[in-house]
């Protein structure tokens, strides 16, 4: 098989799913970006629908792009009118565009009860579409809406549909599975007939509401298709278009066709997790491919083979979509899993199978699990418990006393005030600080006792506080779960945690694990 056509629409598609939009300016960033990735073809939006996607066409004009051409979107022309009076194709000439991209209907059900025309004049709406755009000099990518489901309501039809495409002049026609609802042996099977039964290359543009988008991309393909149309992250209408992350390296490695270069793709993760900050949506961790827990392994079993070779439970090598090898830690873990992360965390402990040490680690983590601590996602409090039981730590500061006052004022005010006692080496601090509830205040009073011993903790931020209930049944007496995420502009973010029947206890012990952490990283930075 030859090379195959990458088409990005996560600018146009990928903003029709819900809770996605981006701002011209973020527009411009994600195109410039795929751009760079090495995609063939980018499509800006649909300038006939609002002003910000004329502003992004207007905007990346000012950029010479190296791989990628802008396409601009649209529909063919009303009924009964010409193509030259309609505002929607003018607007794609506005766009001052190279390559236009018009969907036409295919299904004789959608002619005649959403367009309400004929389906003769539906066949002429094509025709003038496509051959006016061709005669103002553009690229026409004709995409072939509800094609499948045309195909199989009246072949006929919908052959005639993308035979006036094609006769006209379109330079591509994409067969759209627009309500997602088709099989792949349907796909397989009608991409190969019209291959067959047309010139111009074929393309593919698969929906996921049957969660087959990829899947159906990848055998339309094999079919005989061309081009690929997807979207980052799998972004779009309802349940979204097929997922280009996973496209792309299953047509690579897979398949071994060739789409994008093996260095680019490298960039695969970090372009996913871009657009996902971009679009302001927390990314999926268990994304194939480029998902953070996509290469993360947490059975004892599956730790133990990783350890003596990776092929053992990784179908790729994570390194080549530029993901990474993660190992976690749990109830589920074996001995394994403990000697990978001091290996990883580059702890010089003697951490192997025979050292007692090891095992007891092992077991301790199994009590505190059972306990309702989670060690996944708190790397700080477990490398803290590793170096605890291999007494090479020495604790930061100790706790005296703690008296945390909360009231309840006037006007419904709520006043929190913490008042702590610490030993820092032989020295005793005594200090208070107020905040708006207790945790905040004893925060900012352990904060405020440590800072003259580390002025650089005022850098550690707190970036996330999440409380779980434990046992909801219990009500008001329930454990509770805190895990704290710190970050430090220097020192990267880690992750605490505290459990107990008392919400300010929990939340202290993920505090000072947060800030001893943090001391730790800085020691550890300034002795490098
Ligand atoms: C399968 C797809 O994803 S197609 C892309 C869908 N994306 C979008 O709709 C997002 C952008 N859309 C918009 O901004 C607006 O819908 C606009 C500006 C395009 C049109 O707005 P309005 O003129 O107010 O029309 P409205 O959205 O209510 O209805 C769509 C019109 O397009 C017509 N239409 C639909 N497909 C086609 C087509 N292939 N060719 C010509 N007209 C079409 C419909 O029949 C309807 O016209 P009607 O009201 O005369 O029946
Ligand atoms: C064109 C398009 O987005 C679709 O048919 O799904």
């Amino acid at each position: 098989m030859g090379k195959v056509i990458l088409y990005d629409t996560t600018l146009r598609d990928g903003t029709q799913g819900e809770g996605i939009s981006f701002s011209a300016e973020d527009k411009v960033k994600i195109a410039l970006k795929l751009d760079k990735m090495g995609f063939h073809y980018v499509e800006g939006g649909w300038p006939g629908s609002n002003p910000k996607d004329m502003e992004f066409f207007r905007m990346i004009r000012e950029y010479n792009l190296e791989h990628a051409k802008i396409t601009a979107f649209g529909c063919t022309c009303k009924p009964q009118t010409s193509p030259a009076e309609d505002p929607n194709i003018q607007s794609i000439l506005e766009a001052g565009v190279q390559v236009a991209t018009i969907f036409g209907k295919t299904w004789d059900f959608h002619v005649t009860h959403a367009l309400k025309t004929t389906l003769e004049e539906n066949l002429k709406m094509i025709r003038d579409t496509v051959k006016y755009l061709k005669s103002r000099g553009l690229e026409v990518i004709y995409d072939a809406e509800h094609f499948f489901d045309g195909y199989k309501s009246n072949a006929d039809y919908a052959m005639k549909t993308i035979k006036a495409a094609e006769e006209a002049g379109a330079d591509t026609i994409c067969l759209c599975d627009t309500n997602g609802g088709s099989m792949p042996h349907e796909i397989s099977e009608i991409v190969r007939r019209v291959v067959d039964a047309v010139q111009v290359p074929i393309g593919i543009h698969a929906h996921n509401d049957c969660e087959l988008a990829v899947a159906n991309s990848i055998v339309a393909v094999q079919a005989g298709a061309v081009q690929v149309q997807g979207t980052i992250n799998g972004f779009g209408e309802r349940c979204g278009n097929a997922n280009l992350c996973s496209v792309i390296p299953n047509l690579v490695f897979k398949l071994k066709i060739d789409c994008m270069d093996r260095d680019k793709l490298q960039a695969l993760t970090e372009l996913s997790r871009y657009v996902s900050e971009l679009a302001n949506v927390h990314p999926d961790n268990s994304q194939p491919y480029v998902g953070s827990s996509a290469f993360a392994h947490k059975g004892g079993v599956h730790v133990s083979a990783l350890l003596k070779n990776p092929e053992t439970y990784e179908h790729i090598e994570p390194g080549l979509v530029g993901n990474s090898r993660r190992v976690l830690v749990s109830e589920l873990s074996g001995m394994s899993n403990i000697i990978y992360k001091a290996e990883e965390l580059d702890l010089d402990l003697d951490m192997n199978r025979t050292n007692p040490e090891t095992k007891k680690i092992l077991e301790q983590i199994k009590y505190l699990e059972n306990k309702g601590f989670q060690f996944e996602g708190a790397e700080g409090s477990f490398e803290l418990l590793m170096r605890k039981a291999f007494n090479g730590y020495h604790e930061p500061f100790e706790l005296l006393a703690l008296r945390i006052i909360t009231e309840k004022r006037e006007a419904g005010v709520i006043y929190s005030e913490a008042i702590i006692k610490l030993k820092v080496g032989e020295e005793i601090v005594h200090t208070a600080a107020e905040g708006n509830g207790p945790v905040n205040a004893m925060d900012n009073a352990l904060r405020k006792a440590l800072e003259v011993f580390y002025p650089f903790i005022r850098d550690m931020k707190l970036a996330d506080y999440k409380v779980r209930v434990l046992d909801g049944n219990a009500g008001t007496r329930a454990q509770v779960r805190v895990l704290i995420e710190t970050h430090d502009k220097e020192l990267g973010s880690w992750g605490t945690v505290g459990v107990s029947e008392n919400i300010i206890e929990a939340s202290w012990q993920a505090l000072v694990d947060s800030l001893a952490y943090g001391l730790l990283k800085k020691k550890k930075e300034t002795e490098k």
